[in-house]
């Protein structure tokens, strides 16, 4: 587990040593020497680390013919790019590895995106608003842009023009723009992790929320990536994949 000290990574270690068929062998932070993991004898590892590192993780793991599964964001194009290339070159005993990024591991989240892309084509109007806890360090979060992302995407395919936006000024208070859909970021005491995606039409709305109110919440998406990721040779984004849901 990289990151092991983390919220994410001690609920992951939990989950792990309850599962009976998964072994935790290795428990990775900052500092630490990444021996301890390519030492570990573990089949795959698992990264909740920040976004700095994580793509630097992923490398090495690969280097040392480890699976990997990563629900550390800060993922982009051109980073996914080098994991892929960085597969398909590497030597023997890194053959046949899988990478599996997840923006989230939770079910109701992983929905939500889902029935989101679904619904983007027919709206005029699409916003996404995100809600987490304050001491997470990035915005907008990993969830929010994947969403975003997919709904262009689909807004695209059907040739849907702009949101429609009459705003002349004071943009900062728009929010992020991703692929041309608005993203909002709100941090609040209290709260885990939630989004809301807001799509609206003439004299209509429609709002998919989803609440992850607990980290448990995303265990079931992370043991399952654990145990699928070595049947999945290369780079799979989004859990969406495993869960037949594309
Ligand atoms: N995909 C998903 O379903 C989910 C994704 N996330 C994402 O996971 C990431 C982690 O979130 P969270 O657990 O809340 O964050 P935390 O800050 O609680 O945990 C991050 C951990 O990584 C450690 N770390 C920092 N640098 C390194 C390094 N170089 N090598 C190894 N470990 C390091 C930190 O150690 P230290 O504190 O000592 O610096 C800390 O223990 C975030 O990007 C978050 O957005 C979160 C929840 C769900
Ligand atoms: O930092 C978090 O907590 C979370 N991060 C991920 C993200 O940025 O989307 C997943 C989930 O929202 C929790």
């Amino acid at each position: 587990m990289l990151g092991a000290a983390g919220r994410m990574g001690q609920t992951v270690c939990a989950a792990v040593e309850a599962a009976p068929d998964l072994e935790l062998v290795a428990r990775f932070d900052a500092g630490d020497d990444f021996s301890v993991v390519a030492g570990s004898g573990a089949h795959v590892a698992v990264d909740f680390t920040i976004p700095a590192v994580t793509e630097a993780n992923v490398h090495a793991l690969i280097d040392a013919g480890i699976h990997a599964v990563v629900g550390t964001t800060g993922w982009t194009d051109e980073s996914r790019t080098r994991v892929t290339e960085h597969l398909a070159q590497a030597g023997p005993a890194s053959q046949g590895l899988g990478v599996l990024i997840a923006p989230n591991f939770g079910l109701s989240a992983v929905l939500a995106m889902t029935f989101a892309a679904k619904a983007a084509r027919y709206f005029e109007s699409a916003e996404v608003i995100e809600l987490h806890h304050p001491d997470k360090v990035d915005a907008p979060s990993g969830t929010a842009r994947h969403t975003a992302r997919a709904i262009a995407a689909a807004r695209a395919e059907a040739g849907l023009a702009p949101s429609p936006d009459a705003t002349e000024s004071g943009f900062e208070a728009r929010g992020a723009d991703v692929d041309g859909v608005r993203v909002h970021a709100v941090r609040l005491r209290g709260l885990v992790a939630h989004e809301e995606i807001l799509f609206g039409n003439v004299g209509e709305q429609l709002i998919i929320r989803q609440d992850s109110f607990d980290r448990v919440s995303f265990m079931p998406g992370v043991l399952l990536a654990v145990r699928e990721v070595v049947t999945r040779p290369g780079l799979t984004v989004g859990l969406e994949n495993v869960l037949d849901l594309t």
